[in-house]
């Protein structure tokens, strides 16, 4: 019995320090009763849910990324980083309960604040309020994924780790001009981002977006720092869009490095001879009539193999229905002429080019580009969407 008042007792002494360093004072209950959410996300099945952390009454969603970063130092580092000048407009995305946004507000014109918890927004609106700096905040409870950002002239943001990857490829291939993301980002996500060609965290992520950005290291952030303390620990990069990007179609590049870092280690002339990549390639370069290859695609993949590794039997061959044209070829036979000759003319490419033998893993962005170019000459293309205004972005960076 003894035990459970001493348990209980250090639980609640923790949780008004958690409420302090959250930025919720512990005088106000902004949850009062834990049923009482108007925020559907807040509901008895997600408080139930052993992921989510309750901090006083506040619970906090793992599934949202909601993990609050509490050491002052840290944030006071971000605000100096990030080269705030007194008339910018900052965009922040996930502002949780302020305390980053607190620190914005001390040093520049505006905060535009995008924030998915409406429960958040309550917390953050009355802190900025006690401040008195209301006039200069815009709050939008969105997802931020969903909308289109107002102008904004720097983005600073501990952002959910779990959208990093959509939410930096909406910045930079965006329609935006801005100076600089400062963002706090998953260490190893940031390794990524930061990764230069030849390192084995080297991939198509980094490749995209250092074709219209640079990125630098900031500083590491303890797990420590955060409460709930996350599992991984953090790294704090900042974003620069480039004054000059090369002039490439953006929907072929985006098709062009998803073929390429498929396979990342591998040889490029290997991940170009395997049949389905020549059949996609062929099928995008409409050398041949697009439905005849939806027809019959299935077949030619099991049958015919042009990288020495499938499965090609003369069984299969001779149980296969197929139709024959005017001239008595069979339509496999014809896509099987088309796609040998266009596989030559791939391998054609990477051989004139000089790389057959290379590695994407390897290759610098210009590298890329020539190769790119080499390819669309020769009729070669990747994309098989219409081309885009550049608002949009790539599914997957
Ligand atoms: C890592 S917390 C950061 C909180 C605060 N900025 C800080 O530094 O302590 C991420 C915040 O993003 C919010 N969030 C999650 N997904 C979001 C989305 N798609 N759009 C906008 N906000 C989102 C969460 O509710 C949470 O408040």
């Amino acid at each position: 019995m003894l035990q459970r008042a001493k348990c209980m007792s250090s639980s609640i002494c923790l949780n008004l320090k958690h409420l302090r360093l959250i930025g919720i004072p512990s005088t106000r209950h902004y949850f009062r009763k834990r049923g009482d959410d108007d925020d559907d996300d807040c509901n008895k099945k997600r408080r139930r849910n052993a992921k989510d952390e309750h901090v006083g009454h506040l619970c906090l969603h793992k599934s949202r990324g909601q993990h609050i970063l509490t050491n002052s130092r840290v944030l006071d580092s971000i605000v100096r980083k990030a080269g705030i000048r007194p008339s910018d407009t900052i965009l922040e995305i996930g502002p949780g309960t302020g305390n980053l946004t607190l620190k914005l507000l001390e040093v520049a014109h505006r905060v535009v604040a995008v924030e998915i918890d409406k429960r958040m927004v309550d917390v953050l609106c009355n802190r900025v309020a006690q401040c008195g700096f209301q006039d200069r905040l815009t709050v939008i409870c969105k997802d931020a994924l969903k909308i289109e950002f107002p102008p904004f002239d720097l983005v600073v943001a501990n952002i959910p780790y779990g959208i990093s990857s959509p939410l930096i490829a909406k910045f930079v291939f965006g329609s935006h001009s801005f100076r600089s993301a400062t963002l706090l980002l998953q260490k190893e996500f940031a390794r990524r981002l930061l990764a230069k060609p030849g390192h084995s965290a080297f991939n198509r992520l980094a490749v995209n977006v250092s074709l219209v950005a640079n990125v630098e290291f900031i500083m590491d952030v303890s797990k420590k720092d955060f409460i709930p303390s996350p599992k991984v620990d953090s790294s704090v990069v900042k974003i620069l869009p480039k004054d000059t990007v090369p002039e490439v179609d953006m929907d072929e590049w985006w098709a062009f490095t998803r073929t390429c870092f498929s396979k990342k280690n591998k040889t490029l002339g290997a991940t170009f001879k395997q049949k389905k990549k020549v059949i996609e390639l062929l099928k995008r370069s409409q050398l041949i009539d697009t439905i005849a290859i939806a027809q019959s695609g299935d077949a030619v993949v099991t049958k015919y193999d042009f990288d020495g590794n499938g499965s090609c039997n003369e069984e299969e061959e001779e149980e296969e229905e197929v139709e024959t044209d005017e001239v008595g070829c069979s339509s496999s036979c014809y896509l099987e002429t088309e796609m040998g000759l266009f596989r030559d003319k791939i391998v054609g490419v990477l051989k004139a080019g000089g790389f057959e033998g290379k590695r994407p893993s390897k290759l610098s962005n210009e590298e890329l580009l020539d190769l790119l170019s080499l390819f669309n000459q020769a009729g070669i293309h990747f994309n098989d969407r219409p081309i885009q205004g550049g608002v949009e972005t790539p599914s997957e960076t």
